[in-house]
């Protein structure tokens, strides 16, 4: 398929995990009659965004609501359904901030454990440290999808040039990243990163975030966004609690590289 809709569930997490579940449930619902084929949800959309927390709202695979709701959605509305991120507890006790990943009958096809953990100290801004509770993955997660290839990574992972030239090397379309910036990096870098990664790999990106929630700790700065590979902006938001929609067309990728032949110019004798 060279063109279809993706939506974004830009949701305003609240501390009631239960909220959040019928939250999401009811956001990828709306995303699914907007015609959406690709539905993504923000990071962490299940807890809010702080360290000591990440514990108590952790589920294993297979077995928790969250991962049930995901699984559940994704064959009743017969999407690809990238699942933001949650805690994942494996058996060993190590928590992990986790994108689970449905194709449209709702089996697992990927998962993505966040592989740089946001631990940054900014002097009158944001202090956060995820390696308090959080252990970090271990590996690139690009997944082959009715859609087309998908690369997924999550928030602090899109600082890290080289992990999206990674993805897009191993064939990735598609660079989705569930994120949480905050209300000092938001408006400093986080549409300068996505349009970045999505320009220097001549991809679509796609960014979910969370709507902001005034009354939680840790302010969410939003402003989920859909950027094609000239790095032009298809569909973005404020910070409010909304579904985005926007098209996705593989034929832009293949013209952009066709003009800017960048990927296949790389010096790769040299660096
Ligand atoms: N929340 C993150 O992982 C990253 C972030 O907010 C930032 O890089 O800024």
């Amino acid at each position: 398929m060279s063109a279809f809709t993706v939506g974004v569930c830009q949701l305003g997490v609240v501390p009631d995990k239960q909220a959040n579940i019928n939250k999401a449930r009811r956001m990828i619902g709306e995303a699914a009659g907007y015609g959406s084929r690709l539905i993504v949800l923000p990071e962490m959309f299940n807890c809010p965004y702080q360290s000591e927390l990440f514990p108590q709202y952790a589920e294993t695979y297979p077995v928790g609501p969250t991962i049930a709701m995901l699984a559940e959605c994704a064959a009743k509305h017969k999407v690809v359904l990238v699942g933001g991120s949650i805690p994942e507890q494996d058996e060993n006790g190590n928590v992990y901030n986790t994108s689970f990943i449905f194709d449209e009958s709702g089996e697992l096809i990927g998962r993505h454990r966040k592989i740089h953990l946001f631990d940054v100290t900014i002097k009158g801004g944001t202090v956060f440290q995820e390696s308090r509770t959080l252990a970090a993955g271990s590996s690139i997660t690009v997944v082959k999808t009715s859609l087309g290839t998908i690369g997924v990574a999550i928030c602090y992972d899109v600082r890290f040039p080289e992990l999206a030239r990674a993805m897009a090397l191993s064939g990735a379309q598609i660079l989705i990243f569930p994120a949480a910036f905050g209300p000092v990096t938001g408006p400093a870098h986080w549409e300068l990163l996505m349009r970045s990664r999505a320009v220097d790999n001549q991809v679509y990106v796609v960014a979910a975030a969370p709507a902001l929630n005034a009354a939680t700790e840790y302010k969410a700065y939003g402003h989920s966004l859909i950027i094609d590979p000239w790095s032009r902006v298809v569909a973005g938001v404020a910070d409010e609690e909304t579904v985005l929609t926007g098209k996705i067309d593989f034929r832009t990728i293949n013209k952009v590289r066709e003009e800017l032949p960048v990927l296949k110019q790389r010096r790769v004798d040299l660096y």
